[in-house]
């Protein structure tokens, strides 16, 4: 590829106008400067912010409005229309399939995938007292939190994370669940009063992961992407994602994975590493939990066997509950 093909040019990075989202995409393009820098790249970067439907209706519920990519459609539109050429999204918000013309040209190294609580005392899960009131709006976390701690009251709470978190105070809540991926990048950790371990709360797929959604055909854009993308997490949140492809959930429907790769130590590549993978579907009220590992070193093979054995034990008629 020719010099020219790396410069001068501006990179336009589309994102939602959220403090999280905000604060990311700066992240990503901190690193993309980074790395332009020491491939001699002559890329300069500016933000546009986008509105979704998601954002203007983030008062009512979601899952009442329904529909995928609810956060993601007005952001592809604008990466079809050439008036972005990258989106970077939490990879937890961003639709199983894209439109034909865009891909996900890189998933950066995730940050931690786990749950967390913020509570207003305590330090742990088991500090919460019997009968607490636990605030979060998402089925996965309430059916797991229900099926270890039958006695909290889940309450659904909205909001971007700034405000969830002020609505443990103004709203009566012992503790909110969040994701510590959100909370970390915010800079604001020491918020959190608990970690729940991966194995008591299986994270959303993709959680801790942000993907970056570019033009199929945007080469110069797909190359300097490539240098940032993470073959371990990439790896990971692929199986993932076939697995949630393969049971047709959206992010409003109690289904959980998460993926691990069991590399060899000493080895270099990852070429036929071996993946682990842990899915989960639950009813809400926490008293069906369905779990199931395997381990396979095809990505998408390894979600399509997780979700097909869930199937095989009556995961289909919970999800058919959720239009799943
Ligand atoms: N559904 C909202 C959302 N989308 C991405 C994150 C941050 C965590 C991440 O990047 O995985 C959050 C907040 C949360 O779940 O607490």
């Amino acid at each position: 590829m020719g010099a020219h093909e790396n410069g001068p040019r501006t990179i336009v990075v589309g994102t939602r106008q959220s403090a999280l989202a905000l604060t990311q995409t700066g992240q990503v393009i901190d690193e993309l400067k980074r790395i332009s820098e020491k491939h001699g790249f002559d890329y300069h970067f500016e933000i546009r912010k986008i509105v979704t439907k998601g954002d203007r209706i983030l008062d009512v519920t979601l899952s009442k409005v329904g529909g995928k990519g609810l956060f993601v459609k007005e952001i592809e539109q604008a990466l079809l229309d050439g008036e972005i050429d990258m989106a970077v999204h939490s990879m937890k918000d961003m639709p199983y399939e894209l439109p034909e013309g865009l891909m996900n040209g890189a998933t950066p190294r995730r940050v931690d995938p786990r749950d967390c609580l913020i509570m207003k005392q305590g330090s742990s899960l088991d500090d919460l007292p019997a009968g607490a009131r636990v605030g979060t709006s998402s089925l996965r976390r309430s059916s797991q939190l229900k099926n270890i701690r039958p006695d909290l009251e889940l309450d659904s709470i909205r909001g971007n994370i700034d405000s969830r978190i002020r609505k443990l105070e103004t709203e009566g809540f012992d503790a909110v669940v969040l994701a510590a991926a959100g909370l970390t990048r915010m800079g604001w950790e020491d918020r959190i009063s608990a970690f729940i371990p991966v194995d008591l709360s299986i994270p959303a797929v993709g959680q801790g992961a942000l993907g970056i959604e570019c033009r199929t055909a945007d080469a110069g854009v797909r190359e300097l992407l490539d240098l940032l993308n993470d073959t371990e997490t990439s790896l990971s949140v692929r199986a993932e994602r076939s697995f949630l492809g393969a049971l047709n959930g959206g992010c409003q429907v109690p289904i959980g994975a998460f993926a691990v790769v069991n590399k060899k130590s000493g080895e270099e590549s990852f070429d036929n590493a071996e993946l682990e993978l842990t899915g989960m579907v639950g009813s809400p009220d926490g008293e069906v939990m369905l779990k199931e590992i395997r381990k396979g070193t095809d990505p998408e093979q390894l979600g399509r066997d997780v979700a097909a054995a869930l199937k095989a034990r009556g995961a289909d008629r919970i999800l058919a509950e959720f239009g799943g």
